[in-house]
């Protein structure tokens, strides 16, 4: 998990457990991942099966805002609509509103003498 400019966290939206699992997931990827501010995309999967659902989609919502994340509902069986790929679109796009906040930060601020600038991230 140390490895990564950004991260989906997935839960399965007919199994509550993982749903509470997510809080303290993006809590170690904070831990892990500093500085603060991971590139972060919320995804509720498994939507075609809404009959059996253990988690609404306002939760999923409400978590994601407290995550200050975008969410995202999809079905990895039956993406009709097209969110799985959206979902990864959106990771990409915010990797790179953060690389140029970082970039928009160090111009501002200065580079610090022996810090060590590494900007990367992969184009899909
Ligand atoms: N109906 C449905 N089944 C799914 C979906 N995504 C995955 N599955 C099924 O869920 C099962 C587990 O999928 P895995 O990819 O192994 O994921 P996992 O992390 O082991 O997931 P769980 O076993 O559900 O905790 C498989 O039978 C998948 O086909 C989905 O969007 N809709």
């Amino acid at each position: 998990m140390r490895w990564g400019d950004g991260f989906i966290i997935v839960y399965d939206i007919t199994d509550r457990g993982s749903f509470e699992d997510v809080a303290p997931l993006r809590s170690l990827l904070e831990e892990v991942k500093k500085p603060k501010n991971v590139p972060l995309v919320l995804v509720g999967n498994k939507s075609d099966l809404d009959h059996v659902r253990q988690v609404a989609t306002e939760e999923g919502e409400r978590l994601a805002a407290e995550m200050a994340c975008a969410f995202y509902e999809c079905s990895a069986c039956a993406d009709e609509g097209g969110a799985v790929a959206e979902a990864f679109h959106e990771l990409c796009r915010e990797v790179r509103r953060q690389c140029i906040c970082t970039c928009v930060h160090m111009v501002v601020n200065g580079l610090k003498p022996g810090c060590v600038l590494q900007l990367e991230w992969t184009t899909i």
